[in-house]
């Protein structure tokens, strides 16, 4: 009777946990994966190896010719072969531009890991493509996130235009000059003075906006082409809207128009021609249409982000060459850097400081990256380390203003600053020759973050180091982060590990 009582009770109980979940149970309940509903183009990606060693080519061997004043440029700057994404990527903007006067181009997204050469690979076709105007407007605009790689790139773009009729324009929140077009001679019209916009999404927004309220002269309507850098962070900058003010500010109030070829009756159709195929409206309004170019190492696979940037056809170039089953996982950071080397040293909180000192002082490192996750953190241990003898340390955090984080950021470059201390501000898409160790002093929050502050070294197919300090208590966390970065990652990067 007994046993029978018991059994009764143990079915009872199992039935129970069946149903019913303990909160602060030990029992793991399997979850279901959510696999995103990802559009048809993802799969459709064009593939390409991303390997700078063997993939690289030289300077006139791709199917569409440089321009002899863009490649004097490249010359005079050292480089000599076309980074893999420079090689698949440019030939194919140049055609898309060239046939954009008759068909409206397919948007471009590409995906590549950092230090991969991205900025050449957008920036030489768009220069092509203008060489040749004869009125300076806006035409090309590209935004990026924050204003320290605004200011980078905006170098890039001026080294390139400055044997040309060509002007590039820098806004950013401390940008010297917001003067983008002036009154001509008897006040009648107003002149661009710039070709190539470089912009924050705050900044950009303000201009349009603060032109609408007070009638000064900044408008976007002859742009053509936009270029979205750090594309997946940009998707997250939705509270300033800032994709749809920019689109506002090239097609007006509407973006859809009347469409007659498809109905007899014209005013009761608008022909979307985002999404409709070509008609001889569409083809009519043309010159209206904005050539969409997206540039990432990692993207979203949010379908609702994806679906918000309105892409017309887009082609996914994917040099991360993963063609794993699985959409989803397809366009996640797959692609480390060839050379970085990937080293974790497990120790308490308080001796992290000693390693730091260890690594510059004993193991020859000359320069080193390395990331707090708070500015109190970061000023934190900046504090200690100057106190250490024979080191120069900086910190540098978004409460400096972009004046003196240039200056400290040109320090470091030319070698007079050993450790450089900083939050994340410096992790994405900052390019600072000569960094040798990257440090992760705190651990990253989560498997983008630790790619992109890895990505700060091992650049341009250079040899680099990444050592991540974390306590013991961070082991799991920071396996997880590793398993995701390497799920797919090739084997030349698992032999660093
Ligand atoms: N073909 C090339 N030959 C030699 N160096 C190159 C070449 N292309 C780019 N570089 C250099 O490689 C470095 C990295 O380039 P870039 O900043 O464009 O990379 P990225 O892919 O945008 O990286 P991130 O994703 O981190 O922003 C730069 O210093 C650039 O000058």
């Amino acid at each position: 009777m007994e046993i029978e009582s018991e059994n009764s009770k143990k079915q009872i109980q199992n039935e129970d946990e069946n149903f019913f979940q303990t909160i602060g149970s030990r029992k793991k309940l399997k979850t279901l994966k959510v696999i995103p509903n990802l559009p048809k183009w993802i799969d459709e990606s064009v593939n390409y190896s991303g390997d700078i060693q063997n993939n690289s080519v030289g300077l006139n061997e791709i199917e569409q010719p440089i321009d002899d004043c863009l490649l004097n440029t490249l010359r005079k700057n050292g480089i000599e072969k076309l980074f893999p994404v420079q090689k698949e990527v440019i030939p194919k903007l140049m055609e898309s531009l060239k046939k954009k006067k008759y068909f409206r181009p397919r948007d471009i997204c590409v995906l590549s890991p950092t230090g991969s050469g991205k900025t050449f690979a957008y920036s030489i076709p768009v220069i092509q493509y203008l060489l040749d105007r004869i009125v300076t407007q806006i035409r090309v605009l590209v935004i990026l996130p924050v204003k320290d790689l605004a200011n980078q790139v905006y170098k890039v773009f001026q080294n390139f235009c400055e044997n040309t009729t060509l002007r590039v324009g820098l806004a950013t929140g401390s940008s010297s000059s917001n003067t983008f077009y002036k009154p001509n001679a008897d006040g009648t019209q107003t002149i661009c003075l710039v070709d190539i916009l470089i912009a924050t999404p705050g900044k950009l927004v303000d201009l349009i906006m603060n032109n609408e309220d007070s009638g000064r002269d900044f408008h976007l309507r002859n742009l053509e082409i936009l270029i979205i850098d750090e594309a997946d962070r940009m998707m997250n900058e939705t509270q300033l809207q800032w994709l749809s003010t920019i689109e506002y500010a090239v097609h007006g109030s509407s973006r859809k128009f009347y469409c007659p070829c498809l109905t007899p009756n014209a005013e009761s159709l608008q022909c979307n021609y985002n999404v409709d195929p070509l008609c001889a409206c569409s083809t009519f309004q043309m010159r209206k249409t904005l050539f969409k170019i997206l540039f990432s190492v990692t993207f979203t696979t949010d379908p609702e982000k994806i679906d918000n940037l309105s892409l017309y056809k887009p082609l996914l170039i994917n040099m991360n060459s993963s063609n794993n089953d699985d959409l989803s996982e397809r366009i996640k950071p797959v692609a480390l850097p060839e050379n970085l080397k990937e080293l974790m040293v497990i120790s308490d909180q308080d001796k992290k400081p000693l390693i730091l000192w260890h690594l510059m002082k004993n193991l020859g490192y000359k320069r080193i990256l390395c990331f707090a996750n708070s500015i109190v953190n970061a000023h934190r241990l900046g504090q200690l380390m100057k106190k250490l003898p024979e080191l120069i340390v900086h910190e540098l955090h978004s409460k400096q203003n972009i004046h003196k984080r240039t200056k400290i950021l040109k320090k470091f470059a030319n070698g007079s600053i050993h450790i450089l201390i900083s939050t994340d501000v410096t992790a994405r898409g900052m390019d600072i020759d000569g960094i040798d160790c990257v440090v992760s002093y705190d651990l990253p929050r989560n498997e983008t973050a630790y790619i992109h502050r890895i990505g700060r070294t091992a650049r341009a197919g250079k040899q680099g180091t990444a050592i991540t300090l974390i306590s013991p208590d961070q082991l799991k966390h920071f396996n997880i982060i590793l398993r995701r970065t390497h799920k797919f990652s090739s084997t030349s990067n698992d032999k660093n590990k």
